[in-house]
């Protein structure tokens, strides 16, 4: 362990037997996990990463080059309606069936607003990381919030090579707006635009999806809650790695949310499981990354698959993605939809209320599938 952070665990625990110094001792923690951070142990250029960011060698599988997902053209269904909207909406079922991950193109979010998105956040990142901490990861048990690490469970997990920002866009009663941060000036206006039009986007898809189950265009929408539905926003910061091939930037997992929607910068280092091999995800400018998530899987009986990925670093440049969760509230009861008019009764998951599904989701180590794979009957 670096003599920096093993002094500073030094003064923390000495603060914290200290029985009056709780302001300090507070302090002095947050200064412990900065200097845990993925970005400020980058910082330091060590000449090795600490172990605990070395995943073993079974968890460091190859990856057999670039993926070819789906690139989908949006114009159509979102402008033109008709014939070719519906060839645009069979594109995206079909995709979600054999994939589970697809770019969209002509998605109607404009560019300059992608633009915004990346520097505020970016702007955000190169802050002081005093300033950063001002927000420490707040740990509620269905929602984190805030800035610094998730998925540290225990001693013995391993890290990995990230360091989040996470806020909540909606509902309103969790948005936590002492979280969100205040510099730069225009981050808060920046991300609720941005949102909104990722939330207007996920909708589409939830809609598409909900006609290609054989239910109405709102059913999804609704059976994941409406406006109490929750949607989030997670800033993963990948620092450049001097040892990029010992870690993992983002540990193999699918989502626990319905629908994601991930906008990069460019960066490779996205990959996705096909057939039980790794493949990296060619990012095109402009287009923004959509996924299933878990729920997907479950309501719609295994039919869309809420593929594994993984998120890999690199020495020659940081790596930033901006992810909007669309989930469902955590007291909907979830299980495989029948579609209108029928009874289902081959259901190969068990249904979950969506607290408890997430409750597990987020206090165990990323691993693949397991958790919706521990739903199958
Ligand atoms: O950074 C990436 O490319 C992947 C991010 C991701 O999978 C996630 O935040 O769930
Ligand atoms: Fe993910």
């Amino acid at each position: 362990m670096p003599w920096r952070v093993e002094s500073v665990r030094w003064v923390f625990n000495f603060l914290c037997a200290f029985p009056y110094a709780s302001t300090l001792g507070t302090y002095t923690q947050k200064l412990l996990m900065a200097v845990d951070l993925a970005q400020a142990i980058s910082k330091q250029q060590l000449p090795e990463v600490p172990s605990r960011f070395v995943q073993p060698l079974h968890r460091r599988e190859p990856c057999h080059g670039h993926s070819s997902i789906p690139v989908i053209d949006l114009h159509d269904l979102l402008h033109q309606g008709g014939h070719s909207a519906h060839i645009a909406a069979q594109a995206v079922t079909k995709a979600c069936e054999e994939w589970g991950f697809f770019q969209v193109i002509n998605h109607g979010i404009s560019t300059s607003l992608m633009e915004d998105v990346r520097r505020v956040v970016k702007e955000f990142l190169n802050l002081p990381m005093e300033e950063k901490m001002k927000r420490p990861m707040k740990f509620e048990p269905y929602h984190p919030t805030g800035y610094g690490r998730t998925f540290d469970i225990s001693e013995d997990t391993i890290l990995d090579w990230v360091d989040a920002l996470i806020n909540y866009i909606s509902p309103p009663a969790l948005k936590d707006p002492e979280y969100w941060p205040d510099k730069p000036a225009a981050y808060r206006e920046t991300i609720e635009a941005y949102g909104a039009e990722v939330i207007k986007l996920e909708k589409t898809m939830l809609g598409i999806l909900s006609k290609s189950l054989g239910l109405d265009f709102s059913h999804l929408e609704e059976a994941f809650g409406g406006d109490e539905a929750q949607v989030v926003l997670r800033v993963n910061h990948y620092p450049r790695c001097q040892q990029p091939d010992l870690v993992m930037g983002l540990s193999p997992h699918s989502d626990g949310s319905a629908i994601t929607v991930l906008l990069h910068d460019e960066v490779e280092g996205l990959q996705v499981k096909k057939d039980g091999l790794w493949w990296t995800v060619k990012p095109i400018p402009g287009a923004l990354i959509v996924n299933m998530g878990d729920m997907m899987q479950l309501v719609s009986n295994g039919r869309f698959t809420s593929m594994e990925h993984r998120a890999v670093v690199r020495s020659d440049t940081e790596r930033i993605s901006i992810v909007v969760f669309y989930a469902p509230t955590v007291s909907a009861f979830l299980g495989p939809i029948a579609p209108k008019g029928t009874q289902q009764n081959t259901a190969i998951y068990k249904p979950i209320k969506y607290g408890d599904y997430l409750a597990t989701y987020m206090n165990k180590e990323l691993q693949g599938k397991d958790r919706i794979n521990s739903l199958l009957i």
